[in-house]
């Protein structure tokens, strides 16, 4: 029922002590971010990844503490639901001069299920869909910054506007040599733009807060020309000197999806108004869902709402079926889709097979430490949802005795709302990007005959991918365990990403030996292990047999990666990440470095 009058204070009281921990959350959440500045400046890069991984629980602590105090001060759980539908609309007025009106509304939703008992919340109580625009919020006062700023280059000024944009940012380090960096910038826009005319519209905009992950600092931002938009971003890194070069320059969609994939790291940004930046970035990347966006942007609370609005929307405008998801089934996880949307839903089996030995929490904390962890482009991010409902006629009947059979634990099968609906309702499921498992990108590369060109390019692409995916891992602390091509998928940009996350470990906290040698002949004939190996030992040599049978994946592994099946590789990893080094990882392929340039210049 919608109440006809706000007649209560006390449903005053409860919106406004919400609405206060929601500002207290931002406000924590925007001076965290802010601060990646002093730290990039610093080089403080082990702060930088520790606040990375740390702002991710900022989300959770805040939300328990506006509940507890709800609950003390206002009695909150135990009031009326006409107390509740009068709070709601108090909020939506206290939301509408808000700058974040998207992620109140969040928090609130948050709150309040935290605190109404499951079955007594219904999607009155709570935000289904936005209430309140994000459109064309501004902050009017004269101190704060604009989302974005625009430039107005003319031919000749090109480089002067570059190094101008860099120098608003007031960055306190000195630049190794700006000019010079700036001058490549306009070269690399000049190839990529060639000899067009510029109109009278010619701008460059650049959103105002700099993008800080790990090592790097980027300046995000679109050229504008007559009807084309091109986005820009240029990474600034640290040189030896601790001197700021220009390290790239990013141009064009495809370079930016790749600079905010899932598979990395979440980005700090100082947003003020954060709905703002999304549309600026949404611009860039149509195809992006805003809820990846809001990810990539560390607001990934808002990232799971949307994603959750989305795929319920995409529910109700298709008609296919949940389906055991295609390629090798996994012994830990039960993994389905639904082929029309493009992701994939992995459930914790009850029970696991020899060799593994784990359990639920195990397996849970390894997917957490993925989640806090750089995933350098490599690990594929997932999203933790409990209580799924879908509908029962939407699952496929053999999928539905896959998840009796193996996670019985994990489902129910009922009308739970009494709609006449049977739903099919999961406990807990992780949900990532569905990419194609390289074993099976091999085998269609198998099937096509490898002396085939094609079939040869794609093996050797693939194989090439997946070791550079290892390497970036070991350069990032992590063991995948499994390295088995099935654990593997290939994304739309032919980027090799790990999913399987449930044997990980820290390099540093393996052991990795050489295969002793072999004490008799008997030894040596054995097809068992024969010499006693620990819990955490790994013997790189042992690798090839799992993974080389083919003889054309075998000729590309050896030629590129041979180092990966040699101990002295993962050892010497091992005591460069011990000694305190922090890894470059770039989100750009190296020849779009300029370094380059600079090298070749060297006689
Ligand atoms: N993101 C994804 N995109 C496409 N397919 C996927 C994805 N994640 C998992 N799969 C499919 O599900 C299978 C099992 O997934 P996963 O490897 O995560 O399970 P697991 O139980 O941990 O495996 P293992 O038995 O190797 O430990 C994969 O082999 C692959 O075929």
């Amino acid at each position: 029922m919608f109440p006809q009058r706000l007649d209560s204070g006390l449903a005053y009281d409860i919106a406004k002590a919400m609405m206060d921990g929601f500002n207290r959350h931002y406000q924590l959440f925007r001076s965290e971010s802010a601060r990646a500045k002093h730290r990039f400046e610093t080089a403080d890069w082990h702060g930088q990844q520790r606040a990375q991984r740390e702002r991710i629980e900022f989300y959770d602590l805040r939300v328990r503490e506006a509940s507890k105090r709800l609950e003390r001060e206002f009695k909150a759980g135990e009031q009326s639901m006409d107390v509740w539908q009068q709070v709601k609309l108090h909020y939506i007025g206290l939301s509408v001069n808000n700058h974040q009106p998207e992620l109140a509304e969040t928090f609130f939703n948050s709150v309040t299920t935290k605190i109404l008992h499951r079955s007594y919340f219904q999607n009155d109580f709570i935000f289904v869909r936005p209430a309140v625009s994000t459109e064309y919020i501004e902050n009017d006062d004269p101190s704060a910054k604009p989302t974005y700023r625009a430039y107005y280059p003319a031919l000749g000024t090109m480089a002067a506007t570059v190094g101008q944009m860099v120098n608003d940012f007031e960055l306190r380090n000195e630049f190794e040599d700006l000019e010079r960096d700036a001058a490549y910038v306009v070269a690399a826009l000049r190839a990529k733009l060639g000899d067009v005319k510029l109109r009278a519209n010619f701008q460059i905009q650049v959103l105002s807060g700099l993008f800080f992950r790990n090592k790097g600092a980027y300046l995000v931002g679109k050229i504008i020309n007559g009807f084309n938009e091109l986005p820009l971003a240029l990474p600034i890194l640290h040189n030896s000197d601790g001197k700021l070069v220009i390290d790239a320059a990013l141009f064009g969609e495809d370079d930016l999806l790749i600079l905010f994939s899932f598979a990395r790291a979440y980005f700090m940004v100082d947003m003020g108004i954060p709905s703002a930046f999304v549309q600026f970035l949404r611009s860039m990347m149509p195809r992006m869902p805003r809820a990846e966006i809001y990810n990539a942007l560390g607001l990934a609370k808002q990232g799971k709402t949307l994603f959750y609005r989305d795929f319920l929307q995409h529910l109700r405008h298709s008609t296919d079926k949940f389906r055991i998801a295609p390629g090798i089934k996994g012994m830990v996880m039960l993994v389905f889709d639904l082929p029309s949307f493009p992701y994939v839903f992995k459930v914790i089996k009850d029970f696991y097979p020899p060799p593994k030995d784990t359990t639920r929490e195990q397996i849970k904390s390894k997917y957490q430490l993925v989640k806090q962890h750089d995933r350098v482009g490599r690990m594929a991010d997932t999203q933790e949802y409990s209580s799924v409902a879908f509908p029962r006629m939407r699952f496929d009947d053999e999928l539905i005795e896959e998840l009796r059979k193996f996670a019985p634990s994990q489902l129910e099968i009922s009308d739970r709302d009494g709609d006449g609906n049977v739903e099919v309702i999961i406990k807990h499921v992780y949900i990532e990007r569905r990419m194609i498992p390289l074993n099976i990108y091999l085998q269609e590369a198998f099937d096509i005959g490898e002396t085939e060109p094609a079939a040869k390019s794609q093996i050797e692409r693939a194989v090439i991918e997946y070791g550079n995916a290892i390497k970036d891992l070991v350069a990032a602390n992590i063991f995948p365990g499994d390295m088995l091509w099935k654990n593997f998928g290939i994304t739309r940009h032919g980027k090799v990403v790990f999913y399987d996350y449930d044997e990980i470990e820290y390099i540093t906290d393996c052991k990795f030996r050489r295969v002793p040698q072999a004490r008799n002949e008997e030894d040596e004939m054995s097809g068992e292990i024969w010499y006693p190996v620990g819990p955490k030992d790994v013997f790189p040599e042992t690798f090839g047999p799992f993974l080389l049978g083919n003889n054309a994946v075998r000729e590309m592994f050896m030629k590129h990666h041979a180092d990966l099946l040699d101990a002295a590789f993962w050892q010497s990893h091992q005591s460069r990440i011990q000694a305190g080094h922090v890894y470059d990882v770039f989100p750009y392929e190296r020849e779009k470095r300029f370094m380059r340039l600079n090298e070749t210049a060297i006689p």
